[in-house]
């Protein structure tokens, strides 16, 4: 087949990389073990899937052993410095290493060995038929490769009866002799299933056709022409000005927030998944590769170790995580583009890991010093280590980097997620959320009013249940149904009778963690505890404040500094704790 690209690395010195172009064919692995951690890293140089990117040895290594902090953060910053991308090697390997230093005992039971039994099954019994059309051949006349994956390569072709007959489209070919486990042919129906569900929106690839035969899958979508997001920055040297920047970052959290609502977290983004349709500069970016992405729903909590290196967040690795893990990552991809070095960086995956989960990334080295502090703001509220911490898709689009009065603010499911809470929550902590919400800036305010108006208020200028019913109906993809995204409005049900204002709908709506990660949160909180103190702080006993927060007899010594000898109410201290609701052991244990 025709020509694929690729580079190799050659590290020079120091935190400085530099990319060649060598013609080689690229290498993405998405390897599938039996126990299900899976791990698609960069791509690497057409010799092995997992080369040293050290030719010469690891004296070469730009970090010194142990902890490895961001690049820029040795304070050795080189002017010329390239956002090279290699695969550390072997990923399981160091994935279960690092598990197991942190933790005695994994949380999940052991992580068995590759090869071992279970999950996989024999690949004697594989049922590899998906019931996919089986006229491919009739139907398109394959052209050259466009790309390369673990699982095979993407072709473009032309379709030659149908629709679109005389067409250009792209063809991603997965080899059946590839698909060795249940759980990779469970994920290649669930790719077609998620690409197929979530057709439709104007940054995802269009879907066209799957079809299967003896030897491969075919998927056929659209052909992006423009090449991958990760060329495109590459060929720019490294980073974006921060206009360009916003265009691109705007376009990936519009497709994301709408993965999202539809319950699909992708789990695999970078710039390699992202590709432009037409060399334009202003070409519109298409995300694609489900490969790794699955539904989930609302209050579920995934546990397979999957994405890539550099990208993965840190609850990833502690296996317990939801789609603010998507955030992470563009929380990555954006902090590339602004200044073409990655966050977290090391030799060796443990290494990364080890950043991605202790290091923070450097915001002083230039260009730094020269980015606006709206757009560092949003990149340290995406890379937040705390997954509660982080915004959403939905809320970064209102974020002051990116406002825009005029673009449409897609519907956000944590609004649903907070809403449930709320309705669940006693009348002291109603109250407490309530002084909060009435202490929000106006850049707070923004998203809430967006939110509000997305559920359509009836003439009263209130919603109920019916509102958040039709505004997910409104967006509803069949994606969303798998994913079993409206099984949340059996929890809103409260709502039939009793409707919420704006107001409510603020106090109902906002997130303690995401507040306390602002840089005004010192503010908001003393604010809110003065209307508190005027409007809902009564008189609370040790044992009713322990019941508010479901703790037990042992926290009791820990409550009574919360309340003030004085007048037995809530102190300040007492007060932020209360609206956090952590539970005293998980305050303990956190900094372990
Ligand atoms: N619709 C498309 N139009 C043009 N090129 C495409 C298209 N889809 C995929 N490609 C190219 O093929 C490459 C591999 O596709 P994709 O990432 O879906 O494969 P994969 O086997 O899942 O790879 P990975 O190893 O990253 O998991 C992409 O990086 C891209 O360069
Ligand atoms: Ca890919
Ligand atoms: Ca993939």
């Amino acid at each position: 087949m025709g020509q694929c690209y690729a580079k190799n690395v050659t590290v020079v010195g120091e935190n400085e990389e530099v990319i060649e172009n060598n013609g080689g064919g690229s290498y993405n692995q998405n390897q599938t073990s039996n126990n299900g951690v899976r791990n698609t890293p960069n791509r690497s140089s057409s010799t092995s899937p997992w080369p040293s990117p050290y030719p010469t040895g690891t004296n070469n290594s730009p970090l010194p052993g142990g902890v490895t902090p961001s690049p820029a953060r040795s304070g050795k910053s080189t002017p010329r410095r390239f956002f090279g991308k290699f695969p550390p090697p072997s990923p399981a390997k160091h994935i279960r290493a690092a598990l197991r230093k942190r933790t005695s005992k994994p949380k999940e039971g052991p992580i068995p060995e590759e090869g071992s039994e279970g999950g996989g099954g024999g690949e004697r019994q594989l049922d590899k038929s998906f019931g996919y059309r089986k006229d491919f051949m009739s139907k398109y006349e394959l052209g050259k490769e466009v790309g390369r994956g673990h699982f095979g390569h993407t072709c473009s072709a032309k379709a030659k009866k149908g629709e679109l007959k005389g067409h250009e489209v792209a063809v991603k070919i997965i080899s059946k002799a590839k698909m060795t486990t249940a759980i990779s042919i469970e994920d290649v129906r669930r790719e077609v299933k998620i690409l197929k569900g979530l057709a439709g929106h104007r940054n995802m690839v269009k879907f066209h056709d799957a079809c299967e035969d003896a030897n491969n899958v075919y998927i056929i979508m659209e052909l992006c022409e423009g090449g991958e997001l990760l060329d495109r920055i590459l060929s720019r040297g490294g980073r974006y000005p921060e206009h360009d920047a916003k265009t691109i970052i705007v376009q990936i959290l519009g497709v994301v927030a709408f993965c999202h609502l539809q319950g699909v977290v992708h789990r695999d983004l970078k710039p390699e998944n992202f590709l432009f349709t037409t060399r334009d500069e202003d070409s519109p970016l298409k995300i694609i590769d489900f490969g790794l992405s699955d539904f989930i729903r609302p209050d579920e909590r995934l546990n397979d170790i999957v994405g890539s290196a550099y990208y993965v967040a840190p609850e990833v690795l502690h296996r317990s995580y939801s789609l603010e893990a998507d955030i992470w990552s563009i929380g990555v991809i954006t902090y590339i583009l602004l200044c073409g070095s990655r966050p977290f960086w090391a030799r060796t995956e443990s290494g990364i890991f080890r950043a991605v989960l202790r290091a923070d990334p450097n915001f002083e080295d230039l260009p730094w010093p020269v980015v606006s502090p709206e757009a560092k703001d949003f990149v340290k509220r995406f890379l937040n280590k705390d997954h509660r911490k982080r915004m959403t898709a939905a809320q970064a689009l209102t974020h002051p980097w990116l406002r825009d009065e005029h673009r449409p603010v897609p519907l956000d499911i944590l609004i649903y997620k907070l809403v449930k809470s709320y309705l669940r929550a006693t009348p002291f902590k109603r109250a407490a959320l309530k002084a909060l919400s009435r202490a929000l800036t106006e850049d707070e305010l923004v998203y809430l009013r967006a939110q509000f108006k997305l559920l359509e208020p009836n003439r009263d200028g209130k919603v109920g249940l019916e509102n958040f019913k039709m505004a997910l109906v409104r967006y509803s993809t069949d994606a969303m149904k798998e994913s079993r995204v409206p099984d949340i409005l059996s929890a809103l049900e409260a709502l039939a009778y009793r409707k919420m204002d704006f107001e409510e709908f603020c106090a109902a709506s906002i997130s303690t963690y995401q507040l306390e990660a602002l840089d005004g949160w010192e503010h908001i909180a003393s604010t809110a505890f003065e209307f508190f103190e005027h409007e809902g702080n009564k008189v609370i006993s040790v044992e009713e404040l322990a019941r508010e927060m479901n703790l037990g007899l042992s926290s009791h010594t820990i409550l009574n500094d919360w309340i003030r000898p004085a007048d037995g109410k809530l102190s300040f201290l007492g007060y932020t704790k209360f609206l956090h609701g952590v539970t005293i052991r998980s305050s303990v244990t956190r900094h372990q």
